[in-house]
């Protein structure tokens, strides 16, 4: 017997995560596969309907986009009202700007929608956990991105935890950030939408970045006690979409100290004014008595303790070690299919029973709670303890 197609709401879904992530390499790839594979081994069938503010971008990606890719059109509107109020939609999908999210997830869980989002769910952490609390009082499924743990590079490290590799685990120092471009360089425009850079539009990297900091570091090596951390606003103006020169109120870069329950210190900086001299855009460096690995989105490569060198300290003589000699890189054991799709995937599973989903409005609201954290470490210049310690749970 086929099953009924959930209908899934795409809101956000003409910006930059909206069509690529989400729409093209999760919902479209999914229609292409035949569904969702569910434990009975059936498929769950899934049909998208647009929703947005500019209707020519949403048909292009209705019509054009989808049949390029599934060989079909599908549904699109700009009334957002309608589709909060229509009991034919099953999932109410955000990815637009950070600050309407709160109102919209609220009404779609109000109308007893299941809701999925971008982080962060909310720039404050108050409205955070005001919408878990929407969420655990209308009891819908939800769920808020948090794509970095299904990358292959982090699903390496968390292997390497799990088999003991690092022996007692350290500390981790964590490397993120690439050059944005400002929009003063002539031909190279920014690559980044210029509300990133504005606090007051719900831009910044602590806002952006803790959120994913606070799951990751949750995740693979367990809470967070303490929060240092220190904030700037690197580059004082960038140009804007339209050409036109803005001033950024919001931090791009951040450098914060996490001190975890376990006594592991994690160190992340994020920053979007350096240039690239490592491996990857992010890189994740884990010591530990017996091994350390380094991971990026992808790869991972890991150094034990029989092949770590002796290195002496001289500088009057050239450097004789090659210090990335020595490091080994892990094979790919397994498919590592497209992270957001991984957890669309999880998140339709769970909407119709088939799966646990712990990575709730109420989880994403710890990512909030931490990036306000940071902010306020920033602010006043001391470690800000996280009552309770960060915490993954629902
Ligand atoms: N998980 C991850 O790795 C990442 C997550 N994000 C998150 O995804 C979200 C979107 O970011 P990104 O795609 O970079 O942003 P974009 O600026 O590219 O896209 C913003 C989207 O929001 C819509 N939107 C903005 N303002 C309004 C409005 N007033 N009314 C209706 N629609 C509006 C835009 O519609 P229109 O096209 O009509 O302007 C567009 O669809 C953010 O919350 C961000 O934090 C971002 C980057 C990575
Ligand atoms: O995960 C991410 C990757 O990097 C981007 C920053 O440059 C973020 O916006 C995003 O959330």
């Amino acid at each position: 017997m086929n099953l009924e197609p959930l209908k899934i709401a795409m809101h956000g879904v003409t910006g930059r995560m909206g069509t690529n992530q989400h729409l093209i390499r999760s919902i479209l790839a999914i229609i292409r596969q035949g569904g969702v594979q569910l434990s009975s081994g059936q498929w769950q069938p899934i049909e998208p309907i647009l929703v947005g503010r500019n209707a020519e971008k949403l048909k292009r990606l209705a019509v054009t986009v989808a049949t390029e890719e599934i060989g079909r059109s599908i549904e699109w509107t700009t009334d957002l009202d309608a589709v909060l109020e229509d009991q034919s939609v099953d999932i109410f999908f955000d990815a637009s700007s950070t600050q309407m999210r709160p109102e919209l997830l609220r009404k779609a869980m109000q109308q007893g929608k299941s809701v999925y989002c971008e982080k962060p769910i909310a720039i404050d952490p108050d409205t955070a956990a005001q919408l878990a609390e929407v969420a655990h009082q209308t009891g819908v499924k939800n769920g808020a991105v948090q794509d970095k743990l299904w990358l292959p590079g982090i699903r390496k490290l968390r292997m390497l935890r799990d088999q003991g590799f690092f022996g007692k685990m350290l500390s981790v120092r964590g490397e993120f950030g690439y050059w944005v471009f400002t929009g003063h360089d002539g031909d190279q425009p920014a690559q980044r939408p210029s509300w990133n850079y504005r606090s007051e539009d719900g831009g910044g990297m602590m806002i952006d970045m803790f959120c994913h900091w606070e799951y990751l570091i949750n995740d693979l090596f367990g809470p967070v006690e303490r929060v240092l951390a220190h904030a700037t606003t690197e580059v004082p103006e960038r140009i804007d979409e339209s050409g036109a020169a803005y001033r950024c109120t919001a931090d791009d870069a951040a450098y914060a100290i996490f001190a975890l329950q376990s006594g592991v210190t994690c160190q992340f900086n994020s920053s979007w004014t350096t240039r690239v001299r490592r491996d990857d855009l992010l890189t994740i460096q884990v010591d530990g008595t017996e091994g350390s690995a380094v991971a990026g989105l992808r790869e991972c490569w890991i150094q034990g303790a029989s092949v770590t060198p002796m290195p002496t300290w001289n500088p009057d003589v050239p450097q004789p070690i090659n210090f990335y000699d020595n490091w080994q890189q892990m094979p790919n054991t397994t498919e590592y299919d497209n992270a957001f799709k991984v957890q669309w995937e999880l998140f339709i599973r769970h909407c119709v029973g088939d799966a646990e989903f712990p990575w709730t409005l109420a989880s994403a609201a710890a990512g909030v709670r931490l990036a306000e954290a940071g902010a306020r470490s920033a602010n006043e210049q001391k470690w800000i303890s996280i009552e309770g310690g960060s915490s993954n749970v629902k």
